[in-house]
C-alpha cells in the first residue's frame, strides 16, 4: 500500500512539474497549443507524412504572428512578424547565433569533448565561426566559375539519362534531379572523378536519411530531458535517429574518404609532390592540424585550422545539404512549369535568346532573369528547408515587445511569410513569376527560403546556379508537360526538409 502511495505521489509531482513547464507561455500572456502531457507538441510536429511547416502554419492562422508551443519541455516561439525576424536573424545575431537543432540528437555543440565531430549546420559560437570562415571561399563567385564546367558536365549526363523518357510515358522527374545533385556534390566535395548518375550507392543512403522518422524513443527522451541529450546520444548511439543506420553509413563513408586523403597528402609531402586542390576536402585540409583546437570565445578572432573530425563533419553536411535542397527545388520548379505551359515557353524563349552556344556559361546563367523569377517563385511556394530558419536564444534579450529568455527556441513560420496577402497581394496563392520582375520594394524578411543574416545558407549561390544550369539545358531541348498522371497536388514529406514524394510529368521534344 505504502509503495502505491509513493508511486502515485511521484507520478503526481512529475506530472505537476511538466504541467507547470507547459504553462510557460500562458504565464507570459502568449497564446499557443499546449500539446500532450510531457512531450508537448513534439508528436504533432514529428509526422513525416505531414511536414511540420504545415502544422505550424495552421497554428499561426489560429494564434497570430507570435505564439508559443512546447517541444517536450522546451518553449518554442513561432514568429511571422517581419521586424521581429529581422531583429533575430540580423540585428541581434549575437543573442541568436545558434540554430535550433532538429536534425540529430547532440551533446553540447559548443564543446569539443561532447561533440568532437560537429558540422557547419549544427555548430554554434566560435566553432561555427571557424567552420564558416573555412567553408565560405568554396561558395564565392570566383569558386563557382571555376567549378562550373564540372557541374555542367553533370548536367549533360542528367539530360542524356532523361532523354530516354522523351515522348514516352509519364515519369518521376524528381529521381533524376536527385541523381544529378548528388553527382555534383560528390564531384565538388568528395573528389569523385566522373559523373556516376544511377550508379551511385550514396543516393539511396541520403534519400533514406531525409525520410527518417522522428517519432522514435531517443527523440521523445531528448525533448523531455534536454539536459541529458548527450547521455541519450551516447546510450542510443547506434539508433538510426542518432548516429546509426544510414547516418552511420554516410559518416563512415566520409570518414574513410578523409582518412585516405590525409594519407595520400602525407605521402605527397614525403615525395616532394605538391598537394592538389581538387575538391572541398583538399580545401579544408590546407588548414589541417592534428592537435585539438580550442576555439576562442564568440566574437574573438578564430584561427583557420581544422581537425580531421571537422572535415568529416563538413563532408557529411555538404553531401546532405547539397543533395536534397537543390533536387527538391528543381522538382518543384518543374512541376509548376509543367502546370503553366505559357510560363515554360517564356523561359524557353529566354534561354534561346541568351544561351546561343553549346555550353551555357556562369555569366549566361546570370542573365536569365525570367528563369531567376521562376526559381524564386518556386522557392516561395515550396520553401524546402523551413525547419532550418530557426534560432536558439543564447543570451536573454528582447524581440519587439517580447522578452526572450536564454534557451528559448524560435522558429520563423516561412509559409506564413511566403503566402501572406499583405506582402504578395491577392494572388499570393498563385504561381506568378512576373512578380519578381517588378521593382516593388519588399521587406527583406518577406522571402527567406535560404534563411537570413550571418547564418544564411552558405550554399545558396551554388544551389541556384546548379538549378538554373540544369533547367536551362533541359528546357532548351525539351518541354516538361503535365498529363493525366501528374499530381493534382504534390504529396510532401519529411521531418526536416520538405520533399515531394514524386513529381510525375512528360518530357517532349520541342516543336
Ligand atoms: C536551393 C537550394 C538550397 C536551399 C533552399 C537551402 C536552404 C537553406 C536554409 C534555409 C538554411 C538555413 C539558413 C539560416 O539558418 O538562416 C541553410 C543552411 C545551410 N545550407 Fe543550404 N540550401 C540550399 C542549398 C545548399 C547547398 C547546395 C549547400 C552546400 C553544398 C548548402 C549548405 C548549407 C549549409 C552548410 C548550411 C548551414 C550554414 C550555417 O549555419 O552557417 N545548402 N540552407
Amino acid at each position: 500500500m505504502g509503495v502505491i502511495v509513493c508511486l502515485v505521489a511521484i507520478i503526481g509531482v512529475v506530472a505537476g512539474y511538466f504541467k507547470w513547464i507547459h504553462s510557460y507561455w500562458k504565464r507570459r500572456g502568449i497564446e499557443g497549443p499546449v500539446g500532450l502531457p510531457f512531450i508537448g507538441s513534439f508528436y504533432d510536429l514529428a509526422d513525416r507524412e505531414k511536414p511540420r511547416g504545415f502544422i505550424i502554419n495552421k497554428w499561426t492562422k489560429m494564434f497570430g504572428k507570435v505564439f508559443g508551443y512546447y517541444e517536450g519541455v522546451i518553449p518554442v516561439l513561432v514568429v511571422s512578424d517581419l521586424d521581429m525576424l529581422q531583429e533575430m536573424f540580423i540585428k541581434k545575431f549575437d543573442c541568436f547565433y545558434a540554430r535550433k537543432t532538429t536534425n540529430l540528437i547532440h551533446g553540447n555543440l559548443e564543446c569539443s569533448q561532447e561533440e568532437p565531430r560537429v558540422n557547419l549546420f549544427a555548430a554554434r559560437g566560435a566553432r561555427w565561426k571557424r567552420l564558416r570562415a573555412l567553408a565560405s571561399p568554396a561558395f564565392s563567385v570566383k569558386a563557382l566559375k571555376q567549378i562550373h564546367e564540372t557541374m555542367e558536365d553533370s548536367v549533360f549526363s542528367m539530360v542524356d539519362h532523361m532523354s530516354k523518357q522523351v515522348n514516352g510515358e509519364a515519369f518521376n522527374i524528381h529521381e533524376y534531379y536527385q541523381e544529378f545533385t548528388y553527382d555534383v556534390i560528390s564531384r565538388l566535395a568528395m573528389g569523385q572523378t566522373y559523373s556516376e548518375q544511377f550508379n551511385n550507392e550514396g543516393v539511396d543512403i541520403v534519400k533514406k536519411i531525409f525520410l527518417r522518422k522522428n517519432r522514435v524513443y531517443p527523440w521523445y527522451l531528448a525533448v523531455m530531458f534536454p539536459g541529458f541529450e548527450n547521455t541519450i546520444k551516447n546510450t542510443f548511439f547506434n539508433h538510426e535517429a542518432v548516429r546509426g543506420g544510414d547516418v552511420g553509413k554516410l559518416l563512415k563513408f566520409c570518414e574513410t574518404a578523409v582518412h585516405d586523403r590525409l594519407k595520400e597528402r602525407a605521402d605527397n609531402v614525403e615525395q616532394g609532390i605538391e598537394n592538389p586542390h581538387n575538391d572541398f576536402i583538399d580545401m579544408f585540409l590546407d588548414y589541417y592540424t592534428d592537435t585539438n583546437i580550442e576555439d576562442n570565445a564568440f566574437g574573438i578572432k578564430v584561427e583557420k585550422k581544422v581537425t580531421s573530425e571537422d572535415v568529416i563533419g563538413a563532408c557529411f553536411v555538404f553531401l546532405l545539404a547539397g543533395f536534397d535542397t537543390t533536387a527538391n527545388t528543381l522538382a518543384y520548379a518543374s512541376y509548376l512549369l509543367a502546370k503553366h505551359p505559357q510560363e515554360m515557353r517564356k523561359v524557353q524563349d529566354e534561354i534561346d535568346r541568351i544561351c546561343t552556344s553549346e555550353h551555357i556559361s556562369y555569366d549566361d546563367i546570370g542573365k536569365l532573369r525570367y528563369m531567376d523569377a521562376v526559381i524564386r517563385e518556386a522557392l516561395r511556394m515550396y520553401p524546402v528547408a523551413w525547419f532550418a530558419c530557426s534560432r536558439e536564444c543564447v543570451q536573454a534579450t528582447t524581440l519587439g515587445n517580447y522578452y526572450i529568455e536564454k534557451g528559448v527556441r524560435i522558429e520563423a513560420d516561412v509559409r506564413a511569410l511566403h503566402y501572406s496577402e499583405e506582402i504578395w497581394g491577392k494572388n499570393a496563392n498563385e504561381f506568378v513569376p512576373e512578380r519578381w520582375l517588378e521593382s516593388s520594394p519588399r521587406h527583406n524578411m518577406s522571402w527567406i527560403p535560404f534563411g537570413a543574416g550571418p547564418r544564411q545558407c552558405v550554399g545558396m549561390r551554388l544551389g541556384l546556379s546548379e538549378a538554373k544550369t540544369a533547367l536551362a539545358h533541359l528546357l532548351r531541348r525539351f518541354s516538361i508537360l503535365a498529363g493525366p498522371k501528374t499530381e493534382k497536388e504534390l504529396h510532401l514529406q519529411g521531418c526536416t526538409t520538405t520533399s515531394p514524394e514524386k513529381v510525375t510529368v512528360h518530357l517532349m521534344t520541342r516543336d
